[in-house]
């Protein structure tokens, strides 16, 4: 497990990927330029815009949309293998149907591609990353089925559009986020509270547009473009208070993520069996005529198992968990924790960051990855976010010890035989972190919001990550000279 005072450094596997990643809503800015129509990020910082940090919102955020030179630069300075950024579905078809393609917006990601390749950076493409059209919101959204259409038609448009050069896809940023946090718990848009139903339904509807979308790009473009193509799923490691706890830290697993990983990644397939268990007897028990949870059809199992070439993990903590049946109304009824009986928290004398669910756990990153290595029978891994949060600070200290711990033990569990091939730091730039705005920082970069400019200044952990990238190496004494500029 991470020894922050390991003397000797580490090598990374060759050919492994290093890379920074950054997402549409989160830096693009220009919301109603050149043709974009409104998402539901665009809707809720507009029809609320205090429900976000100090009443933040996208509208210029990082202005990458104009600045996207700026931010090839920067790739060029830390020397990133790859860059992973997402594609905003209403700029690209701002009818949400590919009825109409928006050419300027199309333009954008292609100016954005085409640099990035001059120097050869590869381009990451995330199809979404939580920025849905707000027409197709209005229609339901993630809990319509008709999704599973409008999500396909999209992702076509894209492959057609860029998988000549892009050839490295993700489909679906972080499921959990779109459907519990969206529609459940109100801490995403479209801030539902339909926790126990409309989340469990997205969760279906998310899972089959996924899967068609990957079996789409493997029969109709990858024959001639060539690429890969999989899911992200956002993963906890969840600790159990004791032993006896080991079945709530378990439930809970499958719960958060094991939802979305099972069903492409498990022999089985489906749902995890203990949530099908769970929810059909609390429904029950609640005097619903059916399961909240829906059911996937004998064909729906067919199609969802396999539908990744890797599993690509954002990792960022860990939480501690205890079974709660006793604590009667703890959680409201029906909802989505009521459904899994557990309580789970952060430990006080944990070392946090600026975000009051992120703490520094790398022996959580560790077991993770050695779950994931047993449980799905080693698959390949790709990293796909891992980063830490701060204020505005250059002096990132305590963001660069977190990557090296983080690092250190994603090193161990590769000499365990884990197949990981790709790291992304989340994130290249401060952005818009979400309810949060932009008082918490994720940026290698630090970016000035002040300036009309947004101007990017490297922070430490830029300095030491270039480092890395350049040796390959992780050592845990290197220490930048800050006094020289981070160049090409
Ligand atoms: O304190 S609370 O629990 O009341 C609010 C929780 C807010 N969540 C925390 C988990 N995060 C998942 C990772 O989210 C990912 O990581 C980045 C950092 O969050 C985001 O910027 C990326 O867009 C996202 O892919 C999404 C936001």
């Amino acid at each position: 497990v991470a020894n922050v005072n390991r003397h000797e450094a580490r090598k990374f596997p060759d050919g492994m990927l290093l890379g920074a990643a950054t997402a549409s809503y989160q830096v693009e800015g220009a919301w109603d330029e050149d043709g974009k129509s409104e998402n539901i990020w665009d809707t809720l910082t507009h029809r609320e815009p205090c429900v976000i940090a100090e009443c933040h919102n996208g509208d210029v955020a990082d202005n990458s949309y104009h600045l996207y030179k700026r931010d090839v630069e920067m790739m060029r300075e830390l020397g990133l293998d790859f860059y992973r950024f997402s594609l905003s579905w209403s700029r690209i078809l701002p009818t949400s149907f590919p009825d109409k393609i928006n050419e300027k917006g199309v333009e954008y990601y292609n100016n954005l591609i085409d640099e990035m390749l001059k120097y050869n950076i590869q381009p990451m493409v995330t199809l979404y990353h939580w920025d849905l059209p707000q027409k197709l919101q209005d229609m339901g959204g993630w809990a319509n089925p008709h999704i599973v259409d409008w999500f396909t038609d999209y992702s076509r448009v894209a492959f057609e559009l860029f998988g000549d050069r892009v050839k490295y896809w993700f489909t679906i940023n972080e499921p959990r986020e779109v459907c519990y946090q969206g529609y459940g718990s109100a801490s995403m848009a479209p801030l539902f509270t339909m926790s126990g139903y409309a989340d469990y339904i997205c969760s279906k509807n998310l899972l089959v547009a996924h899967a068609k979308v990957y079996h789409m790009y493997n029969n109709e473009f990858r024959p001639t473009q060539g690429g890969t193509i999989g899911i992200v799923v956002s993963m906890k490691w969840y600790e159990p208070v004791s032993e006896e706890h080991a079945e709530a830290a378990e439930d809970l697993t499958q719960f958060e993520w094991g939802i979305y990983a099972n069903p492409i990644f498990s022999k089985t397939g489906d749902f995890p069996q203990v949530m099908k268990e769970k929810v059909a007897a609390k429904s029950k028990a609640q005097g619903f005529p059916r399961s909240r949870l829906p059911e996937f059809t004998p064909e729906e199992i067919e199609l969802v198992k396999g539908s990744s070439d890797f599993l690509a993990i954002n990792h960022y903590t860990t939480n501690m968990v205890y079974r709660n049946e006793s604590v009667f109304g703890y959680h409201a009824s029906p909802s989505y924790y009521d459904d899994i009986d557990v309580i789970l928290y952060t430990d006080s004398s944990w070392e946090g960051s600026a975000s009051p669910w992120l703490k520094v756990i790398p022996w959580g990153f560790y077991k993770l990855l050695t779950k994931i290595r047993e449980d799905y029978d080693n698959p390949t891994i790709f990293i796909t976010e891992n980063g830490f949060s701060t204020r505005q600070v250059l002096v990132d200290d305590d963001r660069v010890s977190y990557y090296r711990q983080y690092l250190d033990v994603m090193l161990d569990a590769i000499e365990d035989g884990s197949d990981i091939r790709v790291y992304t730091a989340w994130s290249l730039m401060d952005n818009f972190e979400w309810l949060q705005g932009y008082t918490q920082r994720f940026g290698l970069y630090e970016v000035d919001y002040e300036s009309p400019d947004r101007t990017r200044t490297p922070r430490k952990a830029a300095y030491v990550y270039k480092e890395i990238i350049r040796s390959r190496t992780l050592d845990f004494h290197y220490e930048p000279d800050m006094t020289l500029p981070l160049t090409i």
